[in-house]
């Protein structure tokens, strides 16, 4: 195992093992993320990633990071090396990308955060592990092969951990979950548009902890 390996690997499994689900959340105001943080861990769900495809998106990851010190907050949606200093200053406790192009691979290797790149075949995952990455991922999940693909890329390369990410359902989660090399899934189901649009957050809440209960039931 190189030094590099070994250096990303943990912090990025602690983030992982954190929780089964992540909450992926495009925020349309930035004054709501605070309120739609805390929602979703008084649901259960502590991990946020928030995309950046809304102008809002840094000022919600530093207002998170600020104000809900007891949930772990990201940015998504990272696709550019250019992003890495922004999302660094806002506060982003990690960094997830739809991508593996070279160019984050590399930049990403000295990151005081992990990033975790996404990939949706064999070739991705090993051009991300030579970088020395073993947390990906899967995207978008439902579309490449989901749980099909990852018990197939398990076979050769059963070390690498995977979070599936894009399609996957409160229904679908558990499936995935049970699969060895999923560790957590992320999804946007639990913000949905019309719940961030009315304000209605206790919505927030009950979706996170229902889906964390349909988990507990398998
Ligand atoms: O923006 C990114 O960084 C992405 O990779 C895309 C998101 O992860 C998916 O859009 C979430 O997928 P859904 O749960 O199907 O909505």
């Amino acid at each position: 195992m190189s030094e590099l390996f070994s250096a990303q690997f943990k912090p990025t499994e602690a983030l992982f093992n954190r929780s089964p689900i992540i909450a992926v959340v495009s925020i349309d105001k930035a004054e709501n993320a605070v309120a739609i943080a805390r929602a979703l861990a008084e649901g259960g769900v502590d991990v946020i990633e928030v995309t950046l495809r809304t102008p809002s998106a840094l000022k919600a990851i530093e207002l998170i990071a600020r104000d809900v010190p007891d949930v772990a907050v990201g940015a998504g949606t990272v696709c550019e090396r250019s992003q890495q200093q922004p999302v660094l200053d806002a506060g982003a406790q990690f960094a997830f990308s739809p991508g593996a192009t070279l160019e984050l691979l590399e930049a990403y290797q000295d990151s005081p955060i992990p990033f975790v790149p996404g990939v949706a075949s064999a070739t991705e995952v090993l051009t991300a592990k030579s970088y020395g990455y073993s947390h990906m991922k899967l995207f978008p999940a439902e579309v490449v092969g989901g749980r099909a693909l990852l018990k197939a890329l398990g076979a050769p390369m059963p070390d690498i951990r995977f979070c599936p990410t894009g399609g996957v359902r409160m229904e679908t989660a558990a499936d995935y979950l049970e699969l060895p090399n999923v560790s957590c899934v992320g999804g946007s189901w639990l913000l949905p548009a019309e719940v961030q649009s009315s304000g209605n957050w206790a919505e927030v809440t009950r979706i996170a902890k229902a889906s964390l209960e349909l988990l507990r039931r398998g």
